[in-house]
Order: structure tokens, then C-alpha cells, then sequence
């Protein structure tokens, strides 16, 4: 029992049921990552286990609580002591016993008192020593790393057969990206900043050495034409490309595997994994099929916005993790450096050793799997799951989220900074601004006010959430109402756009046919994803919803309709929606917009600023993005009155309807407006026709908005580009444009802001929103 003096603290004894019925809840040292980003997120599902299923037992969720922190747990800081009262003999008269245990106590001070004298270990230390006792070969990690030989930028040739001119630091790119995969790491995580020519570069990548194939790529449903498309215009026909989507999806592995590259979705990667692993539902039973995905030897993967899975025990993650390939590579236009938690998931895609190890700090067993079947003991050296440590959590992760970038903390932020130099690279626009010529992008905020009739409204709205949230406040349980504080927030946005996004919203779901209503913004809901509690969102609401929520001790993320602990994947495929009901409910379906219907200021704000536009030469296109969309819907019925042309690209459309809507707005030269749905993806849509960008509702967390600005100011765009940000200056939206600058100025002051905290909403923030 004894630990040789460490501090240990000894559980009473409680039946194994009991035991069993524990309900962990904090991660201590040995925790994994993962785990610990499912508990800040409280968005990870675990998945249907089946009990044969090794992957899926390594993973299951063990929430194991702080030891501290468990009532049932004694406290006995000195362990020989302790070992010693519990020795006792119980024959022993009363007495004596009594005079021996104060005795004792007396020693233990004395004892206590020369230790003091010791310099203090911290547990962190005490556990890597333990680390390296055992496995001694990882004191080497990082000064290996260190000494590894520096970047340097070398252009490659331009491919052969490839019509594109690369630009500079796109050659230097290319070199990096044969030089990886020749190297140790096998593949790595290109970073350049969005709309810099990722996509062009991993495609420079494929035509570099066309015997080494096939490739696969998995980018998100928005994407994927883009890839066929850059891949046909750019290669001459060289790579013979395969779209493993929609009705295509029926193709056996050795056909498959003669193309050069098989394009598919994270949705498709995932839902084939699934059936292949668990099955699906038919008359008879439950069918396995098999993944021709999973099955096929690639020589490499590569993920498109690799951040889709950061969340490790998502399904997605799993379905990636299991693809079979030589080399492996992420692309990504957010940096990782802010994200550190997320990385870890990344990290185990590209299978960096020793980095996503789990290790025993009391022997040599080491291994890439949690193998924790009985939830205490590991499977193979019988020590306890406390005395396993994750090597990127132990190394990387844990100080830096107790300390920051200070102490112990700076230690682990520059492990980070040595792994990333040797497996990421990185280039800015405004670093490599001469190569890329691009123009300039200017960013303006116009300011309106309400008119009489929506002033009232929003009046008796906003002092009605103000007492609401008061009370809250009153009775100290705000995070504890954070579901209902958000919708309060949510009803405000949405009557700063059009009073009608309030009046008319579905109030009573039951009465809705055909479609499903989102919980959070009553609106029919785009992308919609169910939670465990079978509760049905738009994927971006309870995106948003789960990302400003401020965890702590008291408080924890409950779903915003039944209040149970919410768990949800948000990475799992759309619920399927019928597009003509999608349609029919439609909020300019359920309004009569004949005679009676009166516009808005935002949208009368948009209407004036694209008739600015207009010009007997030339057309000025525009992309119009709101998060809302019955917004949208309002806006294309009232632009096509004005006489604009318009496009819509919504959450709902088909890979092929996205591609053809945005060719139409690309070429066709009437069609001035392009309406985007947020919720449709504000990513990897590269729309550099338009020059202007205008921005309905303004949202807190600044890089949304930054993500919509890069999709026409990237390369190819010759024109200034001016992005216009509605604010209705007598409504919350002032308030979030401020504390969005707010937040857009702590990430650039600070390199390790953890991005997602700039996303939540602290009880500050919801203060300043309330105007109190
Ligand atoms: N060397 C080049 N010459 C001309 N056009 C280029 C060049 N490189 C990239 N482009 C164009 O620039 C646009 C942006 O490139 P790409 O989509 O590859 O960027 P990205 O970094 O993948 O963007 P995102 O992160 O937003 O997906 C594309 O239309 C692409 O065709």
C-alpha cells in the first residue's frame, strides 16, 4: 500500500456495486485530453457501443472525479503514518491505543517538519519522473526534436503538366509538403491562411509523382465540388478523379482504387464506418456493410478544414482514424496554436508518436488505445487508469490549462511550439502579401436606427429579457438559466433584422408539418442534428449555443428544451428534410406579402447600400450572409421587388445544387446578389466575382465574420474589397459589435488565447449584453 512517502489518498470501503455506481465527473493528470474537451464542450456523444468492439470500449466515457473532490475520500497526507494507524492491533486496550495514536501524532509533526525543509515536488514533476523511470526513451522526445534540422523556405519545380503558375510561397509549400512526406512524420498540417491556395498546393502535391497513389479526400459537403473543380481546370485531365458521394457511393474497392483521387465528405466517411462497424436497421435485423473506404490500401489522406475533427470521440474522428494510408495530412486555416485541445485530435490522425500515447507511470506498458475494460485497472499491466498518462495531455496540455503561458505552463507552450515547427507550416497574407498582390479590404460598420413601430416592439422585448435576466441575477443562477438567457438573446438579434423573425415564429412545433423547427431559433432549422434527449436544432445554433456557454462547478451545458445534461454529436450527418415542405414553410410562404407586409430598416439599409451600387457599366456583385434564415428568405423577397437578381445557397442543397448556384452567380452577369446562409457553411466557398460582402446580424465572436470577408478577398480578387456590417445602433447588436472588437482585440494581443474561450460568453459579457 505504501507509495514510498507520496501523498495518497485511500478510498473507505464500499461495496462493488457501490463502486460501480460512482459518477465520475473531473479528469485528473491521467485523463485524456479528449475527455477533458467533451467535459468544457459538453458536446460529445458517445457512440452505440457494441461489446465486442475494441475501439469503441477504449473510448467509452470514464468520468473520473478529482479524488479532492469526492466526499468519500480521506485525505492522509502522510502515508507511513496512516499505514501504521491502520495496522493497529485491534486487540490492543483503548487506552493505549489512544496514547499510541497521539504519540504518533506528535512524530507525524516532527516528521512533517523536516520534510519542510526539502525543496517541494509538485505531483506534475513526481509523475514525469515516474514517466521517465519507465520509459526512458521519451526524455528524448523533445530535445530530439529541438535539434531537429530547421525549415527552410526551397521552391520545388512547378509540377509538370499542371496550367497553374504557383506562386512563390506556394513552391516553397510544395517542397515542404514532399520533404514531410519523405520524412519521419509522414505528412503534417499545412496552415496558410485561408483563400491563400491550400487546395491548389496539395493538388500540386498529387501531380508532383503520379505513381504514387490513390489519394483520398475528405473536405466538408461545401468543398467538394471545389476540389473536382480546381482538380479538372488545373491538371489537364492527368488525375483520373472519383466522387464517392450521393448514388456514386456503389463501387467495389478494386475499381475504386485505380483512380488517382477519391473525393468524399466527412458525412459520407462517416455514415459508411457506421454501417460497416455497427450496422443498420432493416425488416430483418441489423445489417453490416462493408466500407470501401475502410478497406482500400491509400498511399495518402488528406483532410480538408481538418478542424472538423477536432472532436476526437466524435463519430467523424473515428471513421478517419480508421482509414488505412501511408501518409497523412490536415489542412486547416486556423491555427492551431490557439486551439491546443483541439490539436490533440488532429495529432492522432496524422499518428505522431509518442504524442498520442497513453503511459503507465508505474511500469513499461505503453499504448495508442485506452484499454480500460472494467474502468479502474488497464487491460494489460493491471495498474490502475490513474497511474496512465497521455503523453501530449502530461507534456502539453494540462499546464498550459492550469497555468497559461507562465511557469510550468511556458514549458508546455514551447513543447508545443517545438512539435508544430516539425509538423505544421504556416503562412499569413500579409507575410506573403507581395506574392499574393492582393488588393485591399476595408471594413466599415453602418449604423441605423429602429423606426417608431420597431422601437416599441423591441422596447417591450428588451425589459422583458432585462427582468428576466435580472432575476436571474438576483437569484445568483445565471449560468444555471443559460439556455433561456440565450434564446432572450437570440429573440433580440432576430427583431434587430425583422420584427417578423419574432411574430412569425413557429411557437408550437406539433402544429409544423414536413419539417423541423430548430429549438433554439424557432425557425425551420438548416443542417438540423438531434440531441440524445432527441431534441432537433440547425447544427450551427447548438454550435453557437455550446461554444459561448461558459462552464464551471456549479454549472453544466443543458439542452435549451428538456434541461437534462446535454450531450449531442455535432458532427453527425443532417437529419434528412423535405425539401418541399422546407420550402412551403418557408416564412415568405407563411406571411402575406402582398398588400400588407412592411419591410425593415436592416433590410431598407441593405436595399440603399446595393442600389449605391449600381452602375449602367458594369455589375457590382454582392454576397449578403445572415446566420438567419427566414432573414434571408425576407431579403431575397424584397430584393427581387427592387428589380436584383439573386441566388440563395442554404444548408438544405445538395453538393451538385450548391455547385450550381454558385456557378450561376459566377457567371452569369445579371445576377448581382448572392444570399448565404451561415448555416450553409461560411467556409471553403470562394467567391471572388463579388467585391462586396455585407453582414446582417453581427455575432460576438469576431472570426465568423472574419471567415465570411475571406471568401472574396483571397486570391484572384483584383478589386478593393469593402465588407459592410449592419448594426441597428438602438439594439443589442451595438453591444455585440463591441464585444466582438473586445474579443477580436485579445486574440491579437495574445498568441496562446485558447480561440474557444474567445467565443464564450463570461457572466461580463452577458452583464454588458443586458446593458446593467
Ligand atoms: N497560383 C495561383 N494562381 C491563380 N489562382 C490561384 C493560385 N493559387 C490559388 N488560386 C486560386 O485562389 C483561390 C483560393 O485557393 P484555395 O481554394 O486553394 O485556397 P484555400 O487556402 O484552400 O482556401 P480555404 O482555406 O478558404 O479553403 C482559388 O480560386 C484558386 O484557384
Amino acid at each position: 500500500m505504501s507509495e514510498g512517502g507520496f501523498i495518497r489518498r485511500v478510498r473507505r470501503t464500499r461495496s462493488r456495486a457501490a463502486r460501480k455506481r460512482v459518477n465520475y465527473t473531473e479528469v485528473s493528470d491521467t485523463e485524456d485530453p479528449a475527455l477533458k474537451e467533451e467535459k468544457d464542450d459538453a458536446q460529445v456523444e458517445v457512440p452505440a457501443k457494441s461489446e465486442s468492439d475494441d475501439e469503441y470500449r477504449e473510448d467509452e466515457k470514464v468520468d473520473i472525479k478529482d479524488e479532492a473532490e469526492d466526499p468519500e475520500i480521506i485525505d492522509l497526507s502522510d502515508d507511513e503514518e496512516s499505514d501504521k494507524l491502520n495496522d493497529d492491533d485491534d486487540d490492543e486496550p483503548l487506552n493505549n491505543k489512544r496514547k499510541r495514536t497521539t504519540r504518533k501524532k506528535t512524530t507525524t509533526v516532527t516528521k512533517k517538519k523536516k520534510r519542510s525543509n526539502k525543496p517541494k515536488v509538485s505531483y506534475y514533476e513526481r509523475n514525469t519522473l515516474k514517466l521517465y523511470e519507465n520509459h526512458p526513451e521519451l526524455k528524448q522526445v523533445f530535445p530530439d526534436l529541438k535539434n531537429s534540422s530547421p525549415y527552410v523556405a526551397i521552391r520545388a519545380p512547378q509540377p509538370e503538366g499542371m496550367s497553374i503558375k504557383l506562386l512563390p510561397f506556394q513552391l516553397e509549400g510544395l517542397h515542404w509538403l514532399i520533404q514531410q512526406e519523405e520524412g519521419i512524420f509522414k505528412g503534417g498540417v499545412l496552415a496558410d491562411e485561408m483563400g491563400m491556395g491550400k487546395t491548389i498546393q496539395t493538388i500540386a502535391l498529387l501531380m508532383n509523382d503520379l505513381t504514387k497513389r490513390p489519394s483520398l479526400v475528405v473536405a466538408p459537403t461545401v468543398a467538394l465540388m471545389q476540389w473536382k473543380n480546381e482538380i479538372n481546370q488545373h491538371t489537364d485531365g492527368k488525375l483520373k478523379v472519383y466522387m464517392f458521394h450521393g448514388t456514386s457511393k456503389n463501387i467495389d474497392i478494386k475499381t475504386l482504387s485505380e483512380y488517382d483521387v477519391v473525393l468524399t465528405t466527412y458525412a459520407v466517411l462517416e455514415s459508411v464506418f457506421r454501417k460497416q462497424n455497427y450496422g443498420f436497421k432493416r425488416k430483418h435485423g441489423v445489417v453490416k456493410e462493408l466500407s470501401v473506404l475502410h478497406n482500400i490500401e491509400f498511399y495518402r489522406v488528406i483532410l480538408d478544414e481538418a478542424h472538423n475533427i477536432k472532436d476526437r470521440q466524435s463519430n467523424t474522428a473515428r471513421a478517419v482514424n480508421n482509414l488505412k494510408t501511408q501518409k497523412r495530412w490536415c489542412l486547416t486555416g486556423t491555427p492551431l496554436q490557439n486551439r491546443i485541445g483541439e490539436m490533440y485530435s488532429l495529432i492522432r490522425f496524422l499518428n505522431i508518436e509518442p504524442f498520442s500515447k497513453y503511459f503507465c507511470t508505474k511500469c513499461d506498458c505503453n499504448s495508442k488505445e485506452w484499454h480500460f475494460s472494467d474502468n479502474m485497472h488497464c487491460d494489460s499491466c493491471n495498474h490502475v487508469l490513474m497511474q496512465h498518462t497521455n503523453f501530449f495531455n502530461h507534456f502539453m496540455l494540462k499546464n498550459i490549462q492550469k497555468f497559461g503561458v507562465e511557469g510550468p505552463g511556458l514549458e508546455s507552450f514551447q513543447n508545443i511550439q517545438t512539435l508544430l515547427k516539425n509538423i505544421m507550416l504556416r503562412r499569413t497574407k500579409v507575410e506573403r502579401a507581395d506574392d499574393l498582390g492582393l488588393p485591399p479590404r476595408i471594413v466599415t460598420v453602418r449604423r441605423d436606427f429602429f423606426n417608431e413601430e420597431e422601437k416599441d416592439l423591441y422596447r417591450s422585448l428588451y425589459s422583458d429579457s432585462q427582468r428576466k435576466y435580472n432575476s436571474y441575477v438576483e437569484e445568483g443562477v445565471v449560468l444555471n438559466n443559460y439556455a433561456n438567457i440565450f434564446s432572450l438573446i437570440t429573440r433580440m438579434r432576430q427583431l434587430a433584422d425583422h420584427p417578423d423573425l419574432v411574430l412569425k415564429r413557429f411557437h408550437d412545433q406539433a402544429n409544423v408539418t414536413g419539417v423541423i423547427v430548430c429549438q433554439l431559433c424557432d425557425d425551420v432549422a438548416e443542417e438540423p442534428i438531434a440531441s440524445k434527449c432527441h431534441h432537433k436544432f440547425c447544427r450551427m445554433c447548438i454550435k453557437e449555443y455550446i461554444e459561448s456557454f461558459m462552464e464551471n462547478n456549479d454549472s453544466k451545458l443543458t439542452c435549451p428544451v428538456c434541461h437534462i445534461g446535454l450531450s449531442i454529436d455535432l458532427s453527425q450527418p443532417s437529419l434528412e428534410i423535405d425539401l418541399d415542405s422546407f420550402k412551403k414553410q418557408s416564412i415568405v410562404s407563411r406571411l402575406n406579402m402582398k398588400g400588407t407586409w412592411q419591410s425593415s430598416t436592416k433590410i431598407e439599409a441593405l436595399v440603399e447600400e446595393l442600389y449605391k451600387l449600381r452602375s449602367p457599366v458594369r455589375t457590382i456583385k454582392s454576397i449578403v450572409f445572415s446566420q438567419f434564415t427566414s432573414m434571408l428568405d425576407l431579403v431575397e423577397w424584397r430584393l427581387k421587388r427592387a428589380g436584383f437578381q439573386t441566388v440563395k445557397l442554404q444548408g438544405s442543397m445538395s453538393p451538385t445544387q450548391r455547385d450550381e448556384t454558385i456557378k450561376y452567380f459566377m457567371n452569369n452577369i445579371e445576377c448581382e446578389v448572392f444570399l448565404v446562409s451561415l448555416k450553409a457553411g461560411g467556409v471553403a466557398l470562394n467567391l471572388c466575382e463579388a467585391s462586396q460582402v455585407f453582414i446582417l446580424d453581427p455575432w460576438w465572436n469576431p472570426s465568423v465574420e472574419w471567415q465570411s470577408g475571406d471568401r472574396v478577398h483571397r486570391i484572384g480578387q483584383f478589386r478593393p474589397v469593402k465588407i459592410t456590417r449592419f448594426c441597428i445602433e438602438d439594439s443589442i447588436e451595438s453591444r455585440i459589435i463591441e464585444l466582438q472588437e473586445k474579443k477580436a482585440n485579445m486574440i491579437h494581443a495574445t498568441i496562446n488565447q485558447d480561440e474557444a474561450a474567445i467565443g464564450r460568453l463570461t457572466p461580463a459579457d452577458l452583464q454588458f449584453l443586458f446593458n446593467n
